[in-house]
């Protein structure tokens, strides 16, 4: 199998919602009357962003989903997809696998492949996103307002914990905790449809990539805010309750659990209390919007300050 005959195996697919999809120098895209174009690239690399031996399957499906997370975010649909990668080998088992998991979640957010780049070398896959919101609608970071509520969907920790546990690090939660926790790190679920329910309703969003206190610092710098989080308050699976104070860093600071973090005033409360019925998706408020700066971590509201060892994921650091 030649390198072209691999990318019309695995990632040549029909692409409706384009122009032009695969097979010529670029892709055509036509974006709707009135839409603005969301743009975003995030990149896996073996080793640092997942274990050597990863099921090919998830792979697929967590290049992706990482960056519909990102669109997410930003309250946009997501539309075209280009796919860069660089593979030691033509192993057609593991890119038919790949290939599976990558589009069976492209075709459920109805994503094309539009494009992208094959060429040998150490396992690593970039994915650019594009997706469409309507212009002046998009939910971006700078627009958190002292006295906000800050929310945050679904459940912390689980992935981080997964990490710390094939690092050798983890406390004994058992088994079937554990294999939560790796579904959690492997299968991570983007929250579309929350970021476009959250239009009109959010202030601000961002999605929970490096760790919520490091990622919310970054929300808080765009709007020029302070921002509290209650520890207490942090969603999690019922079985890492315990772990919660025992190790908070897991929950506050871990990454990896593409959720959505987001501020939204007070009046908006009742609107979002009424998004989880409708989603079947936990909502959560952790924490509010201050003057100032930076983002302080309390075991509850009004409690006292818990002190972590870090506050996200750094690759330089
Ligand atoms: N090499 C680069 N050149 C230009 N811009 C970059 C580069 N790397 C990152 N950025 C931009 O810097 C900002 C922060 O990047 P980062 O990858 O940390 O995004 P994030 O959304 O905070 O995290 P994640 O990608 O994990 O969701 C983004 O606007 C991103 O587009
Ligand atoms: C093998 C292995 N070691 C460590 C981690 C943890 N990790 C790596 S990158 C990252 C932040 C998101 O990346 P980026 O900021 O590049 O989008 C996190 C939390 C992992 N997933 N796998
Ligand atoms: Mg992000």
């Amino acid at each position: 199998m030649n390198e072209f005959q691999l990318i019309r195996r695995y990632f040549d697919r029909p692409a409706p919602g384009a122009v032009l999809g695969v097979g010529d120098d670029a892709a055509i895209l036509a974006p709707a009357p009135g839409m603005e174009l969301v743009v975003t690239t995030d990149m896996l690399v073996e080793g640092r962003h997942f274990f050597a031996g990863t099921d090919p399957a998830s792979l697929g499906h967590k290049t992706l989903a990482v960056n519909l997370s990102d669109v997410a975010a930003m309250g946009a649909r997501a539309r075209w997809a280009t796919l860069a990668v660089a593979l030691p080998a033509a192993d057609e088992a593991w890119l038919a696998a790949f290939s599976r998991g990558f589009f069976s979640l492209a075709d459920r957010h109805d994503v094309d492949l539009v494009g992208g780049d094959t060429t040998r070398g150490p396992l690593t896959l970039s994915v650019t996103l594009i997706g469409e919101v309507p212009a002046g609608q998009a939910i971006r970071r700078d627009g958190a307002v002292a006295g906000d509520d800050i929310w945050v969907s679904g459940e912390l920790g689980g992935a981080a914990l997964a990490v710390a546990a094939r690092y050798g690090r983890a406390p004994d939660v058992g088994l079937d905790t554990l294999r939560n926790a790796a579904r959690r790190l492997d299968w991570p679920e983007p929250r579309l449809q929350l970021g476009e329910r959250l239009r009109g309703l959010a202030s601000a969003a961002l999605d929970v990539s490096d760790g919520l206190t490091g990622d919310l610092a970054h929300l808080c710098e765009r709007s020029g805010v302070a921002a509290e989080l209650w520890l207490s308050a942090l969603p999690c699976a019922e079985a890492l309750l315990a772990l919660r104070s025992s190790a908070p860093a897991l929950f506050a600071a871990g990454g990896d659990d593409y959720e959505l973090c987001f501020t939204a005033p007070r009046a908006h409360r009742a609107a979002i209390e009424a998004l989880p019925a409708e989603l079947g998706l936990r909502l959560t408020r952790v924490g509010r919007v201050a003057a100032g700066e930076g983002v302080r971590l309390l075991d509850a509201p009004d409690g006292a300050p818990v002190l972590l060892t870090h506050t996200s994921y750094d690759h330089f650091r």
